[in-house]
């Protein structure tokens, strides 16, 4: 069994990511299992390629060992793409997804249903030393609700509902959401890279 680094501190990743490799027999180990305390990377990149790459190559470095990591995100069409890069920090540093879901509810009050098309984008970035990075991008296009329903998940799995499903993100489980998530879909494209780890 292989064991891959992944430059997140997020928890809900790490969950999505754990059960993703789990059929690739490749356990992961995240920023938040490491016995040193790793200091946040600074996500200053405008796109979400350079955020990724940002964070992958600070850790592949400092570890020498490849490393994954993720930059992703909500582009909601009616806000001009917006929160994009800046999902996470939609309401502030302090990075509360509950406070990010009101934000996003409160600015789409009034816009109706039709009006409402979102997608997540997820950015895979591979970091080895001494060679280029890997960038791989999946999305999974949707509509933002009009209310939080569902309790899985994370982010904004709550106010996403998948195309073709009367469920939002969050009323999936891990499982019928690792199926057709934009994660999902970045990885497939890995998969060549996976199998000779
Ligand atoms: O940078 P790391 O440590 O990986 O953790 P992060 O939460 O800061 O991650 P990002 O900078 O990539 O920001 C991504 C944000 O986009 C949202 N997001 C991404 N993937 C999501 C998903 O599968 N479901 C719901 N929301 C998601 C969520 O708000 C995330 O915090
Ligand atoms: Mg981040």
């Amino acid at each position: 069994m292989e064991q891959l680094i992944i430059a997140t501190k997020n928890k809900g990743k790490v969950k999505d990511f754990r059960n993703l490799f789990s059929k690739y027999d490749i356990t992961i180990k995240s920023l938040l299992d490491l016995e040193e305390n790793i200091p946040d990377i600074e996500e200053t990149g405008k796109t979400f390629e350079e955020n990724a790459a940002l964070k992958a190559e600070t850790i592949a470095e400092r570890f020498s060992l490849p490393v994954l990591a993720d930059d992703s995100g909500l582009e909601v069409d009616a806000l001009g793409g917006r929160p994009g890069i800046y999902s996470a920090r939609f309401a502030g540093l302090e990075k509360s997804d509950q406070a990010n879901i009101a934000k996003l509810l409160e600015e789409l009050k009034g816009v109706p249903e039709e009006e409402r098309t979102a997608r997540f984008v997820c950015v895979l970035a591979v970091a080895r030393p001494g060679q280029p990075t890997i960038f791989k991008r999946g999305s999974c296009e949707g509509r933002i609700a009009n209310h939080p329903i569902g309790e899985n998940g994370f982010g904004y799995d709550p106010v996403f509902y998948p195309n073709g499903l009367i469920k939002t993100m969050a009323e999936l489980s891990s499982e019928e959401k690792n199926q057709i998530s934009h994660r999902k879909n970045a990885i497939v494209q890995l998969e060549k890279w996976l199998q000779d780890l």
